[in-house]
């Protein structure tokens, strides 16, 4: 639950007034494509006597999916997945369906009758024209007894109507896809946000990143690209109706100028998107160009250093080379793509000039005839045309859609995560707009139904905060594999007590697995056999939404947002109405009020993308102002102070004393001296631990902890 709301706000800049006592959304600072709503709307850490209405749980018996002790009466011992949670028979399934894009397009029903309505009247307009002139011109050589002025005014009707017609197709069906397109976009990007983690060691953020512009950009421009003159289902309605039209006009000439006319324009039209990697080529030039920019100017220091102006100069010139080598190539394509749509008009027109003049000058057709049969050559000719790139386009945008299905149907959704979650959101959503959007069609409920089944097995009654406020955390015959690499065993029956409130420290050589047993007690992995409880219950049993709030982690390198520091330190209690004297309370006891009220905003500063505006130290502090306001009762202190100078790691050394009273701690240090005061010291090696107790008893054991400390040259006996 904690990744949703703060993801929204990452994207803006929430500037804290400092004479106010709540947060409130500014502006953002940056393009993004959320709704103005949020603008204006008060974020969720506000002074608690004005908060927002809070939601609560429903105090129901938690339904939990894994094995308990096997005398527990409310254990389903066939549930299928109870044994480890390895889940390799559920694989996601597809996400971008058409049952999911009918669903969403069938909540616009009566936009899509007008559409379906205007595109109609639109084309009929079009179809007339040249039917009409065709009369014009039989009225001029009077042939047609029809007054000129009552021929005009109905030709006028047709004109002024034809736009109108156009404008609400255009208008509407744009709406109905922007719509369709949000919810498929926020869809993707919370069924992406509930993945395991192992998905995020497997795909780069820039591949997910391209899911969610490029991929579905190209599903957006289905209809985008496509809802003009000539193209899509306009292009369709056009050519149907023309070929209708011209073989009730004349049954003898409409097969042969029909057939030679789509032929030409098919031809053409295929040709015409044969170049198109030429295009793309061009595309991708320029933005190689690009690259080589951003990349020359973020690392300007480094080039600097290593005085590699030159080397720059030659990757920027060759850039910039087959730019321009592309960029001709490109104007050869479009000069003769150009002439190709006129050579197409010219063959028609000559083919209907030969064959249609004769059968004027035979007196087996009328001149205005013949005239409204040049009209629907350009028609059919635009159209056909069109309508082929239609096709190129929805070939584009399927591929984009396969891209999308097999990276989310390869992996599989953290049911732990997402039980919770959705659980969550389904409350949130019934009144705001915004959770809506991730809930907006009948497999969400499949779904959120496959997640209960999955936790269903198990109840546990347990409040998680009591039972880690109080209960030991153990690590009970731990295997573990990581996900990408099973065959390389990590842990290899690891057992571990981490006593309530006390500090254990864990060290040993580097790659021993200390932050893995981290990312266990996280449950961002989970072990492969053997399990992990907390006051005797298997942490299983909790949701992961739950477990997050009772894990708070302070890492060697503090992810922060792109906000203030103010919302920074909130984030720690993302869901909640955070006062501003609770946000300073906290900065105060991490050692990080004095430096925050000497910057030039106080807590409103913005600390720059990941907090790169602020020191090492000062991050770490506000990292441990966040880890206090979120009051959890068990920390893991991961190489805290590894990176900081000697005045920093004093102060944080200070802070996280303060952080770590009467919570249960878990510390990876390198410096064995700022562990030597833990309660007990675990040594971790082959995967086990090799070496427990307190400094001195390890010492005296004159094992692998001694030697490590003789290493480091600790004096302190
Ligand atoms: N996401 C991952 N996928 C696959 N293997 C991983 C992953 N993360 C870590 N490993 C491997 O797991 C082993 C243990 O790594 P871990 O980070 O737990 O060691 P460590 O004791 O914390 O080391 P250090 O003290 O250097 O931080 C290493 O061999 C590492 O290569």
């Amino acid at each position: 639950m904690a990744s949703i709301k703060p993801l929204i706000l990452s994207h803006y800049h929430l500037p804290l007034s400092s004479s106010s006592s709540s947060f409130t959304i500014q502006k953002p600072t940056h393009s993004l494509s959320l709704s103005p709503r949020l603008l204006n709307r008060p974020i969720q850490f506000q002074s608690k006597t004005i908060s927002s209405p809070r939601i609560h749980l429903l105090p129901q018996p938690l339904h939990v999916y894994v094995t308990g002790p096997a005398s527990d009466p409310n254990i389903a011992d066939t549930d299928p997945k109870l044994d480890g949670l390895r889940q390799e028979d559920s694989p996601t399934p597809r996400v971008v369906t058409w049952e999911l894009l009918s669903t969403l397009l069938m909540k616009h029903k009566f936009r899509l009758a007008v559409c379906v309505g205007s595109l109609l009247a639109c084309t009929t307009c079009t179809l007339s024209m040249p039917i009409f002139s065709g009369r014009f011109f039989e009225v001029l050589i009077g042939v047609r007894p029809e007054p000129l002025w009552s021929l005009l005014s109905k030709m006028g009707v047709l004109y002024a109507l034809e736009p109108i017609f156009t404008v609400i197709f255009v208008i509407n069906m744009n709406i109905v896809w922007e719509k369709v397109m949000s919810a498929l976009r926020a869809q993707i990007f919370g069924r992406l946000l509930i993945q395991k983690v192992e998905f995020f060691d497997k795909y780069k953020v820039g591949e997910i990143t391209g899911l969610l512009t490029s991929d579905l950009g190209s599903l957006k421009n289905i209809v985008g690209e496509n809802v003009s003159r000539d193209r899509g289902f306009r292009a369709l309605s056009e050519v149907t109706g023309t070929i209708f039209i011209l073989f009730t006009l004349s049954p003898q000439l409409a097969p042969i100028l029909g057939v030679l006319m789509i032929a030409v324009s098919i031809s053409i039209a295929v040709y015409k998107r044969s170049t198109l990697p030429v295009f793309q080529a061009h595309g991708l030039a320029q933005a190689s160009i690009s690259d080589c920019i951003t990349e020359t100017f973020s690392a300007i220091r480094t080039v600097r250093s290593f005085t590699g102006e030159k080397r720059q100069m030659f990757m920027f010139a060759n850039q910039v080379l087959s730019f321009e080598s592309s960029g001709i190539k490109l104007g050869t394509f479009k000069s003769i793509n150009e002439s190709l749509t006129r050579v197409a008009v010219y063959i028609s027109l000559t083919a209907l000039y030969c064959l249609g003049g004769s059968k004027v000058k035979a007196g087996q057709l009328s001149v205005g005839t013949m005239a409204s049969f040049i009209g629907y050559t350009f028609t059919l000719t635009f159209a056909v045309q069109g309508l082929v790139n239609t096709f190129g386009d929805l070939r584009s945008s399927f591929a984009a859609v396969e891209r999308i299905n097999s990276v989310l149907s390869g992996v599989q959704v953290d049911d732990a995560l997402a039980y919770g979650l959705e659980r969550e959101l389904k409350q949130k959503a019934v009144n705001d707009e915004h959770y809506k959007l991730f809930f907006s069609n009948s497999s969400d409920e499949k779904n959120l139904n496959s997640h209960l089944h999955y936790m269903s097995a198990l109840k546990t009654s347990s409040n998680v905060f009591s039972v880690a406020w109080s209960g030991d955390i153990c690590l009970e015959d731990v295997y573990f594999s990581y996900p990408l690499r099973p065959d390389v065993e990590i842990l290899s029956g690891l057992n571990l007590r981490l006593k309530c409130g006390t500090v254990t420290a864990l060290v040993g050589a580097s790659g021993a697995g200390k932050s893995t047993i981290v990312q266990l007690l996280s449950r961002f992995y989970e072990p492969t056999r053997g399990c992990i409880t907390v006051g005797g219950e298997d942490v299983r049993t909790f949701d992961k939404s739950e477990w997050a709030r009772v894990v708070a982690i302070v890492n060697q390198e503090p992810v922060l947002f792109s906000v203030s520091v103010g919302e920074n330190i909130a984030y720690g209690l993302p869901d909640d109405d955070v006062s501003k004297d609770d946000v300073i309370k906290a900065a105060k006891a991490a050692n990080a009020h004095d430096f925050i009220i000497s910057l030039p905003q106080g807590y409103d500063t913005l600390v720059g993308e990941r907090g790169g505006l602020l020191s090492g130290g000062q991050r770490q502090r506000i990292a441990i102002a966040r880890a206090l306001l979120k009051n959890a009762p068990i920390l893991i202190l991961d190489e805290a102070t590894s990176a900081l100078d000697t005045v920093s790691e004093r102060l944080v050394q200070d802070a996280l004393n303060h952080l770590m009273k009467g919570r249960t701690t878990l510390v990876i240090a390198h410096r064995l001296s700022t562990v030597q005061n833990a309660y007990q010291i675990a040594l971790c090696s082959d995967g086990r631990v090799a070496e427990l107790g307190t400094h001195f008893e390890l010492l005296a054991k004159k094992g692998q902890y001694a030697s490590l400390v003789g290493t480091q040259r600790l004096a302190f006996e």
